[in-house]
């Protein structure tokens, strides 16, 4: 990304959101669903959706001769995740009890002690695990904010795609399902964090093959639903998949 116009890493499709609370999207509007349900889309309102009957297809159907959303697209890089420059968002996949306990979570933990504190506070003080669980098919957005001078200014994307962690994970079906809204999620944040300060600019995007290890889903099936997902104005176009295997 070193050197390319990030005005050409972000789509200019037209959005028409009104802006925005940030970083956690544990909105007021969120409140009132239940822990497990994905967050709405921010696309037009019912009203505005033509009506339809049973012979005709579905709104989100494309009809014959109109373009296709762009979605998303994945491009693979082997090496280091934690190398990437300044105002890279490092992607990974967490569970909503407050544990980076293994796997890139934990290597997560070692170095990036103030974000651990973030999740941990979003996770146990935010919510409750017991009582008001974060939801999962969300994502927490946590800016550059360690203390070590040495430490490079990476922002954190905590995708919720599981509810618990180890035997009690959710079952892959769910994680898949869950995987969607919460990329979606962290693209409206990053996108409205751009819009708020200028000064942190996000510039790049790097994931591992999240789920893939100890959420037990293989990676192809979240490549599937990751490239399906249609981008939005503001939003980056493509993601870096990175890996040492
Ligand atoms: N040091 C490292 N550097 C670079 N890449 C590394 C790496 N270590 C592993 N990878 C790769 O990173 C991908 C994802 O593999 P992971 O198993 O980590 O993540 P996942 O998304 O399947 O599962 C999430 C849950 O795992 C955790 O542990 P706990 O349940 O908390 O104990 C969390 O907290 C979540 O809950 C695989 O391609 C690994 O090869």
């Amino acid at each position: 990304m070193a050197g390319e116009d990030i005005r050409t890493y972000f789509s200019k499709q037209q959005a028409a959101r009104p802006a925005p609370s940030i970083m956690s999207s544990t909105s007021k509007k969120d409140a009132k669903r239940p822990a497990s349900s994905p967050p709405e889309d921010s696309k037009e309102p019912p009203a505005a959706r033509p009506k339809t009957t049973q012979n005709e297809p579905p709104p989100e159907a494309s009809a014959p001769g109109d373009a296709q959303p762009t979605t998303l697209k994945l491009t693979y890089h082997e090496g280091d995740i934690f190398g990437a420059p300044d105002n890279t968002v490092l992607i990974h996949a967490c569970n909503t009890q407050g544990s980076w306990g293994a796997g890139i979570a934990a290597a997560f933990r070692t170095k990036y002690p103030q974000a651990y504190k973030a999740y941990r506070n979003h996770c146990l003080a935010q919510h409750d695990p017991k009582t008001d669980p974060v939801r999962t098919g969300t994502c927490l957005l946590i800016p550059p904010c360690e203390t070590n001078p040495k430490t490079a200014k990476h922002w954190i994307g905590c995708l919720f795609t599981s509810a618990k962690y180890g035997k009690a994970k959710d079952k892959p079906a769910v994680i898949l399902r869950n995987t969607a809204p919460a990329m979606r999620d962290l693209m409206r944040q990053v996108s409205e964090a751009r819009e708020q300060d200028e000064d942190q600019p996000v510039e790049s995007f790097r994931m591992c093959k999240i789920n893939s290890a100890r959420f037990g889903v293989p990676w192809e099936r979240t490549e599937e639903v990751l490239q399906g997902i249609a981008v939005e104005e503001g939003w980056p176009e493509s993601i870096q998949v990175w890996s040492i295997e």
